[in-house]
């Protein structure tokens, strides 16, 4: 169907899939955009990930399309004016939700409760398995009956969070949800769990993120926000490239794509242009054919001239050499590609040297299973 997710998770970018009844905007303007007005076109369902500098408008333009911040121009939303001109109809009319950084939970009452007031007016209400399920995967039900206001920065996000998807709305609109979880409870069980979420529960959703890894995992296409100006859909490839010389740090993970072949000794196999691959500590459920993505850190992987004999790092890929980049800390940044997928390692300048390492030459990448996080 136009607008919905795809058997493999990417939703179709397509003019059809929009008029069909996504998100429009038109002209949208707020205080901080006069120069510059917004326009956007996106499916009814798919995930797209937004971030840009901070200070750039992200939040702004969250709040403009929840009615929270007052604006003139179009908002269409499945068919209906959310916003025209001036006058536009109330968020709690609006069939969306929008999350905070700070939670925002309903003081005075335990978590049970905020969740239950989500379920009860929600227009797609989730059954109780559903609800169930998802409180386990986000680790919560320890802390159903304790007061929001004794919960930690990271439990009350993760709450937060939870309460936005028993709510369902039809425009998922988030704004920094998990900036104060741990990093290997986001990537290795709560993205996996929102991606299968949503393939279950369609909906359009903006995800806000200074957090390139989380919009990797989650989204096909990206926004980009910078001095108030919107700019995308853009591909994730090239979001990438604006962020590699931002302030993006020193860690620098890959998106891969590969296919699942099956599970084999407790671990998921998969194929990557027909090269087998191994993951393990998996927290989703996949199925033989699906099509997933995974990240990979730059420091991770290593490279080598020959095919590697046994060897207790199970994956290795062939690769050619594209292109590197020297980085300040004695480091050289490979850009290596396989098949028609890219990814980074970080080698350190010796190595690059004594391996006598050329633009546009061949060799062999291998990485542990347990370096293929987020799935
Ligand atoms: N209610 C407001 N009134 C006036 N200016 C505001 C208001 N809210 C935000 N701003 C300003 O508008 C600009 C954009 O802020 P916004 O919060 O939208 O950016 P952001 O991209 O979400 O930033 P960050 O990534 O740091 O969260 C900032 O300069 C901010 O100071």
């Amino acid at each position: 169907m136009a607008g919905q997710l795809s058997a493999t998770g990417k939703a179709a970018f397509t003019l059809e899939a929009v008029v069909a009844g996504g998100l429009v905007v038109e002209q949208l303007v707020t205080t901080l955009n006069a120069a510059k007005p917004w326009q956007l076109a996106l499916p009814a369902s798919g995930i797209v990930g937004l971030t840009g500098p901070s200070g750039g408008g992200k939040s702004t333009l969250l709040a403009a399309l929840a009615g929270q911040r007052s604006c003139s121009g179009v908002v269409e939303f499945a068919g209906r004016t959310w916003q025209n001109g001036r006058s536009g109809i109330p968020a709690h009319k609006r069939d969306m939700s929008l999350g905070f950084q700070d939670s925002r939970l309903f003081s005075g009452q335990t978590v049970a409760q905020n969740l239950a007031l989500a379920h009860r007016y929600s227009r797609r209400p989730l059954d109780s398995g559903a609800r169930t399920q998802l409180q386990a995967d986000f680790g919560i039900q320890h802390l159903l009956q304790s007061p929001v206001e004794q919960l930690s920065g990271g439990e009350a996000q993760r709450v937060a969070l939870l309460r936005q998807l028993f709510h369902n709305a039809a425009l998922q609109l988030f704004d920094e949800p998990l900036a104060a979880v741990d990093q290997a409870l986001v990537i290795r069980r709560l993205l996996p769990t929102l991606r299968a979420f949503w393939e279950r529960h369609p909906a359009l959703v903006l995800w806000t993120s200074h957090n390139f890894n989380e919009i990797q995992l989650l989204a096909d296409r990206c926004l980009w926000m910078e001095n108030a100006a919107l700019t995308g859909p853009l591909r994730l490839q090239d979001v990438a490239r604006r962020l590699q010389f931002g302030d993006f740090g020193h860690t620098c993970y890959s998106r891969v794509e590969a296919l699942v072949v099956g599970q084999q000794g407790g671990m998921l196999e998969l194929s990557l242009g027909g090269h087998k691959l191994f993951a393990d500590r998996v927290t989703g459920d996949y199925a033989r054919g699906q099509s997933v993505a995974f990240l990979l850190e730059s420091g991770d992987i290593s490279l080598s001239l020959e095919w590697p004999g046994l060897s207790s790092i199970l994956n290795c890929l062939p690769v050619t050499l594209v292109g590197r980049q020297a980085l300040d800390d004695g480091r050289v940044r490979l850009q290596l590609r396989s098949g028609t997928q890219d990814f980074q390692a970080d080698i350190s300048c010796l190595s690059f040297e004594r391996l006598g390492l050329h633009d546009g030459g061949q060799y062999f990448a291998q990485f542990k299973a347990g370096s293929l996080a987020g799935l």
